[in-house]
């Protein structure tokens, strides 16, 4: 976060103790810089509090935040497991070396390729999202003569916001059962009656960035009250309850988020609560925070390039990047704060607006932003940038995506290398003209 950022005697942004303007110059920019000991020091805040509190718990990793090999053996290091969505999440995993038995498949239109490769790739569990995966996992189950743990998604009518929570009657989502429609009712019958699935509890997610707990207490109260009717209808007790991510990060001064330790002690005295209301065992809390595990552990350092002042209305700072490395301003309206990192100790004192370089109006990456006076070749640091800014990181304008170094012990360690042209066109194939 810009307000906590700390700078050497040249005045250059120290980021995980390292001067970012040899990482820039080392690396090239666009460049995605993590700071390792901040990934681990969210994750544990998660783990410990469990543990603290002698809770039975996984925290698993929503690697969709962001995947490649070394954050994966990261989430491994911490004892994390792992939350993969698709088959080229399952596959970075598997080829991280992660615990199959740790990883946990979501996704809401699972192909029959994904579950094969569940399947045989022996994975903890899988999330079951609706009735066809329902189908095709069980015809799997019965080709591999083999069985799985699952957890049955549902959506508890609760919709999360970034700063608030709205009710809503009738959930309309593409993920998951509805609790209160009978969908999941159905689902649960079904899932119980099958012989090589084994149904060990609920998944609810609620929303991402959230910044207060009372949504996943709700979203707690609205489990507990379909699992007591469970109970007696079909004798169905959960072992585990995933209560999903979405726990909300600073981005801006503007954002107040809470301590991570905070919403994982509220959701244990809530579970604690209901099941003594309701009388039932306390079953494991499984959760998959994915942005409060990466996001503020992260910059993107950026070269600045053409600078356009339009007079009385805006000055417009360009970068190398932009909607390509970064698509949450454009997708979200997303904000970010930043710093011009090679002058890093003087005074911020013109407003400008960041551009990226895509051939698209809305690529802008931050809008009315107080910098020192910039020229061309400053480089710019964006903050928070580790959560859904690689992952979601794209060729548009054929632009190569960034690299990706690790920092940790004043140490810095490439683990994702810069695209090349050549990646760009390697699946591209010549048409001759017949
Ligand atoms: C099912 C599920 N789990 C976990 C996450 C991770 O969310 P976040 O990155 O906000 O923690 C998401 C994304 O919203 C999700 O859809
Ligand atoms: N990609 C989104 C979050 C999606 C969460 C996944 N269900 C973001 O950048 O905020």
């Amino acid at each position: 976060m810009a307000e906590q950022f700390s700078y050497n005697e040249k005045g250059h942004l120290l980021f995980g103790g390292l001067d970012t303007i040899d990482l820039a110059k080392k690396y090239g920019t666009p460049l995605f810089v993590y700071d390792v000991e901040k990934i681990r020091e969210n994750a544990r805040a998660f783990v410990e509090t469990f543990q603290k509190h002698g809770i039975k718990a996984q925290v698993a990793y929503a690697s969709k935040a962001f995947s490649s090999i070394a954050m994966v053996q990261v989430a491994k290091q911490e004892n994390l497991s792992l939350d993969v969505v698709s088959q080229g999440e399952l596959y970075t995993a598997l080829q991280a070396g992660f615990p199959v038995d740790k990883i946990h498949f979501h996704g809401n239109n699972k192909s029959l390729e994904e579950l094969r490769m569940a399947i045989e790739s022996k994975i903890g569990c899988i999330v079951i999202d609706n009735f066809h995966e329902m189908v095709l996992l069980e015809s799997l189950l019965a080709e591999y003569d083999a069985t799985m743990d699952v957890l049955i998604r549902v959506t508890p009518g609760i919709e999360a916001h970034t700063h608030d929570y709205i009710l809503t009657g009738n959930e309309d989502s593409k993920f998951g059962f509805d609790l209160t429609n009978g969908q999941a009712d159905k689902a649960i019958q079904q899932l119980l009656a099958k012989e090589r699935i084994h149904l060990k509890g609920l998944h609810c997610h609620i929303g991402s960035q959230i910044f207060e707990t009372d949504g996943f207490m709700m979203a707690v109260e609205r489990l507990f009250e379909k699992l007591a009717e469970w109970s007696k209808s079909y004798q169905f007790t959960a072992e585990v309850l995933n209560l999903g991510g979405g726990f909300g990060i600073r981005y801006t001064s503007e954002d107040e988020p809470l301590p991570l330790e905070k919403y994982v002690e509220s959701l244990i005295e809530k579970v604690s609560s209901q099941t003594n209301k309701y009388n039932m065992v306390f079953p494991e809390i499984w959760i998959e925070p994915g942005r409060s595990i990466v996001g503020d552990a992260c910059i993107t350092l950026y070269s600045i390039g053409s600078i356009k002042e339009i007079p009385n209305v805006r000055k417009y700072v360009a970068v190398d990047g932009g909607m390509t490395d970064n698509l949450r301003p454009a997708l979200y309206q997303a904000k970010y704060e930043a710093v011009v990192a090679n002058k890093a100790q003087q005074p911020s004192d013109e407003e400008v607006s960041i551009a990226g370089k895509c051939c698209e109006s809305g690529d802008m990456l931050i809008w009315d932003i107080m910098l020192p006076e910039v020229e061309a070749n400053d480089i710019l640091a964006v903050f928070s940038t580790g959560a859904y800014g690689y992952s979601m990181a794209n060729h548009y304008n054929r632009f190569a995506k960034p690299a990706v170094v690790f920092v940790e012990k004043g140490k810095d360690q490439l683990v994702v290398k810069r695209e090349s042209y050549q990646d760009l066109v390697t699946n591209d194939l010549s048409y001759e003209e017949e």
